[in-house]
């Protein structure tokens, strides 16, 4: 069981039939016409396009100016849950499978519908699902060895996780469902849907499906909008996506505008959300170099506080008693979810704020001496980095080199190799290859410790440089303190 986790999916490919093989691009004229006959518009001054990098794509043909509709779809060609619409109602097998699904893993649920789908291959949505890409490249196909050299422990964590659940429901509970069912009655045309077929279900969900607001009952849903779902990820778009309620009633449309004007021959891109690289690589087999929204997960861990203290240069004695501080300073901790009941462990290194605000005040209050330190502070200045150290220069020295050694340390016991043999591996790595995107993916978490360190050095540096900081000037501030 522990190796097939890695690669529970054997048979994606054979699950599929042999006309679903036929070259995605060359069937994207029907998708425009599906879509125009079934009430859809597609702008004449978009076409489908495909490159190396990011599979199909939409184009502009020619220019398009801002706030011009490029797609427009009616609320019936969505395809989502839906289990109420008749036309393509899902047997009492699909429900029963989704309803064993797990609310978290609501790709999955989305996907099972698109697999009864697929079984018939006359259904109102073939169209469109026959375009659908064959293969996914996300993490819960490759194999045991690949998901190790992941190397990240959070994102490994989740990748098995999806691999178990893939598992254990294509193994135990689908076929006890399936066996009730024979001949007409069978949901999939008598065909096994085992790992690989519920893998390439998910994947194609959770690659293509958009939030929306259904309108009946208020909350939102995911849905994959044909056609729309073509259009590539970019957090600095060129369109966006609208719902637009028609009439009086509660029926909508859904429509791709311009969000400034395009040159001929620009790819229209939308926004899949401010994700970061573990997420767009889990769901969408991508990733996004320097993401804003990236960082480090880890848990906070006082022995981990420890150790970085030492390292970061404080002797045995004088340092804080990290696994059991002082009472005042546990109540602090608390305040902060670091510690008792309802405690949230996972704190983040990188992007803007360079550390989570709650590790920062956390070592901020641990390095203070007493409470009375800290008496005209409030948690949230201690969250944030601020103009002068809050706790004084001594107080801020200590907490950027635990911080530091902190990076430091996550960099050299998680990864197995060094940014720079990564790079080098980079070099020779086959474009597109799953090689190149797991090391571009680990190496990217790398290089954001590696400039968490910088910029906690660099800190240091203005801290020592500037010889006003450290002064506290407890006159100046009223309220709002806690000590
Ligand atoms: C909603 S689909 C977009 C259409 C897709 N390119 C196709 O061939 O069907 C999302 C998928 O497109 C690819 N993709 C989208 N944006 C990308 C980007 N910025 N870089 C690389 N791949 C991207 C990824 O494979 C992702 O799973």
């Amino acid at each position: 069981m522990a190796t097939r986790l890695g690669c529970p999916l054997p048979s994606a490919i054979a699950w599929r039939s042999r006309r679903f093989y036929a070259a995605r691009a060359l069937q994207t004229p029907e998708l425009r016409q599906w879509v125009e006959k079934n009430g859809g518009y597609v702008s004449s001054g978009i076409e489908l396009t495909q490159d190396g990098q990011s599979g199909l794509g939409l184009r502009t043909t020619q220019w398009i100016p801002r706030g011009q509709t490029v797609i427009s779809l009616p609320s019936h060609l969505p395809l989502g849950m839906r289990f109420d619409d008749t036309r393509n109602a899902d047997s009492e097998a699909v429900q029963a499978i989704v309803n064993r699904v797990p609310e978290e893993l609501w790709a999955l649920r989305l996907g099972m519908k698109l697999l009864n789908e697929k079984a018939k291959e006359n259904s109102f949505w073939w169209p469109y699902i026959s375009l659908l890409p064959q293969r996914f490249q996300i993490p819960i196909f490759f194999s045991g060895d690949e998901i190790a050299s992941l190397q990240y422990p959070p994102l490994i964590y989740q990748v098995k996780k999806r691999c178990k659940v893939l598992y254990e429901l294509s193994t135990r509970d689908i076929p006890a469902v399936l066996q009730t069912c024979q001949g007409e009655k069978h949901p999939f045309a008598g065909q096994d849907v085992d790992g690989g077929a519920l893998g390439w279900a998910m994947s194609a969900v959770s690659s293509r499906a958009f939030r929306l607001q259904n309108k009946k009952s208020g909350d939102s849903e995911r849905v994959l909008l044909p056609l729309i779902d073509m259009c590539n990820h970019s957090f600095a778009p060129n369109s966006r996506l609208e719902q637009i309620s028609t009439g009086d009633n509660l029926d909508y449309k859904l429509q791709v505008v311009a969000e400034s004007s395009l040159e001929n021959g620009t790819p229209l891109t939308l926004n899949y959300g401010a994700l970061s690289n573990d997420l767009l690589l889990l769901d969408y087999g991508f990733i996004v170099p320097d993401n804003p929204y990236d960082r480090v997960e880890l848990k906070y861990d006082p022995s981990l506080l420890e150790v970085a203290c030492l390292a970061g240069g404080f002797s045995n004695q004088g340092a804080p008693s990290f696994a059991s501080p002082p009472p005042w300073q546990q109540a602090l901790l608390a305040q902060l979810r670091l510690q008792g009941a309802g405690a949230s462990l996972l704190v983040t290194l990188g992007g803007p704020e360079i550390v989570d605000g709650r590790l920062l005040a956390a070592l901020r209050i641990l390095y203070a001496g007493d409470a009375s330190e800290l008496r005209h502070q409030d948690l949230k200045q201690l969250q944030a980095w601020g103009s002068q150290p809050p706790l004084g220069f001594v107080n801020e020295r200590n907490v950027l080199r635990t911080l530091a050694a902190v990076a430091a340390l996550v960099l050299t016991r998680s990864f197995a190799t060094t940014a720079e043999v990564d790079r080098g591996l980079l070099e020779t790595a086959e474009p597109s290859s799953n090689q190149q995107l797991i090391v571009s993916y680990r190496l990217g978490k790398k290089q954001m410790l590696l400039d968490v360190v910088e910029k906690l050095k660099g800190r240091l540096k203005m801290l020592k440089a500037d010889g006003k900081v450290g002064v506290q000037d407890h006159g100046a501030r009223k309220g709002k303190g806690f000590g």
